[in-house]
């Protein structure tokens, strides 16, 4: 028989997210107001970050095709160090909904507004100063596939080869491999397969990997370029180039002082599940599996170089932390090492944003503590008329003709696309007066039909916090 009551369908949850969109997006606004209002989310606990190796979190900004089919950000930054993300989720009658926010501590973390160069100078600089000192630096970058580590990657590239050509650099000695499981192909010579050796004193040696020489930030990032071109990747579900392999980068920094000093950067595979992937025969499978295995072993041996003293590190238990034992744990050279895990923000990717952040937490922690609250939605209670200040010019324009019986309707033209809400809330009054055609009067009714609005809003958002307390009381 078919289902006559909508409310009650059974949906899946990624289903059900972007079905109630509004009321989500709703409760989450509310839920991001109280914690700017409070300055923190009251439980999330900072973290010390007395580990050797730090790790970042940075968000990427929703994507235009996902804004087109109706996601929505579903991740706050509420400090400097807390990263929450608001898990939408229905009751089990499948009509009642709620969110329970997970918060996140790392070392810092970046929202979507962040440029890539501020979020290189906090986490990657630090790296490369090192490494042009002549020490041996590693930077890893970890998550969901699509969720922006090449993009990072790349980025923090541009900036490291504009850093070590005018701090002293005279030359960076590039190799860039590809290892799928164990694996390893040189991604500059045709794709030669590659050997991971031991030599007695346990240094490790990639035999038949051959080295580029960059002498100008021009040359680093055609030589990445051709890299990445090379590298192995395949469509999935989240991300229609999708690597499916871990990329490892080796930058040896010449100095004109003589030292030379490395910089890895490690853009590992996306871990996604099975279920995103859109070929499902085996071998693709034997990859996850051999993808997800490399992780642990990285994840293995961090944690133990993080404990004070370290203990021993288990790197001979995947290809990934053969590679990479003389950098990270270099008999000869002071070593230092960034994780940045990147996250997607929208509804359908919550569950696995919330393992990538555990995952890269449990690179440095034993047992990271998350701290969750749960907000029941009520959905009278919800604002979702969206707020001025988040209307676009396209809003203004459509809204002007209600105001003072169309007088201000021939002035919708002058409203240019900069012009959305929160561009108009910053207008002083000769702005309006401008907007209007140089009609003062007219101006002056634009701003205080702006001005009343606003204060409406306030009103209601008041009476409906009022409210919502009065019931949580009860
Ligand atoms: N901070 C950002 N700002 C703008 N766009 C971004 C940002 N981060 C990622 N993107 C875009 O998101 C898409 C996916 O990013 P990217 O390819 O870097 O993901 P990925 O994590 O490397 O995925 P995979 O593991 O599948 O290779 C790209 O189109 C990229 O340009």
């Amino acid at each position: 028989m078919a289902d006559t009551v909508d409310t009650r369908k059974n949906l899946d949850k990624r289903t059900a997210r972007t079905r109630y969109a509004d009321i989500f997006k709703g409760a989450i606004a509310e839920l991001r107001d109280s914690y700017t209002q409070h300055g923190r989310h009251q439980e999330a606990k900072r973290s010390k970050t007395s580990h050797r190796i730090d790790v970042y979190a940075r968000v990427r900004p929703l994507l235009p095709h996902e804004v087109a089919r109706g996601e929505y950000t579903t991740i706050s930054c509420i400090d400097e160090q807390t990263m929450v993300v608001h898990d939408c989720m229905m009751h089990a009658d499948m009509i009642h909904k709620y969110i329970e926010t997970h918060a996140h501590t790392f070392t810092k973390v970046f929202n979507e507004d962040v440029p890539t160069e501020a979020v290189y100078s906090s986490v990657a600089k630090p790296l490369v100063d090192h490494a042009i000192a002549g020490g041996e630096s590693v930077c890893m970058m970890y998550g969901q596939t699509g969720s922006g580590k090449t993009h990072t990657m790349l980025g923090f590239l541009k900036n490291i080869a504009a850093d070590v050509f005018d701090e002293g650099g005279s030359a960076i000695i590039f190799k860039a491999v590809e290892l799928v499981g164990s694996k390893c192909v040189d991604l500059l010579h045709e794709r030669t397969k590659v050997l991971i050796c031991e030599d007695d004193k346990g240094e490790i040696e990639l035999v038949h990997s051959a080295s580029k020489i960059a002498a100008s930030a021009d040359d680093l990032f055609e030589l990445f370029t051709e890299a990445t071109n090379n590298r192995t990747t395949e469509a999935t579900q989240v991300n229609a180039v999708s690597s499916r392999s871990h990329l490892i980068c080796f930058l040896q920094i010449e100095s004109v002082e003589g030292s030379n000093g490395q910089l890895v950067l490690l853009d590992l595979a996306g871990s996604e599940r099975k279920e995103d992937q859109v070929t499902t025969d085996r071998a693709r499978h034997q990859e996850t599996i051999e993808t997800n295995m490399a992780h642990l072993a990285l994840k293995q041996c961090l944690l133990a170089m993080s404990q004070d003293p370290p203990s021993h590190i288990p790197y001979r238990n995947s290809a990934l932390t053969r590679i990479l034992k003389n950098h990270l744990w270099s008999t000869t050279k002071q070593s230092r090492a960034a994780v940045v895990v990147t996250a997607s923000p929208i509804p359908t990717d919550t569950e696995h944003t919330l393992t990538s952040l555990i995952h890269a937490r449990a690179m440095v922690e034993a047992a990271p503590a998350v701290s969750k609250t749960i907000k029941e939605i009520v959905e009278g209670e919800l604002n979702t008329t969206p707020l001025f200040k988040t209307w676009s010019a396209a809003q203004i324009q459509a809204w002007l003709p209600s105001l003072k019986k169309g007088a201000l309707a021939k002035y919708a033209i002058n409203i240019k696309p900069a012009y959305d809400g929160a561009a108009v809330l910053r207008f002083p009054p000769a702005r309006f007066r401008m907007l209007c055609g140089g009609n003062a009067e007219h101006g002056k009714w634009f701003s205080d039909a702006v001005k009343a609005l606003v204060a409406e809003e306030k009103k209601l958002d008041a009476e409906r916090r009022a409210r919502n307390m009065a019931m949580k009381r009860k």
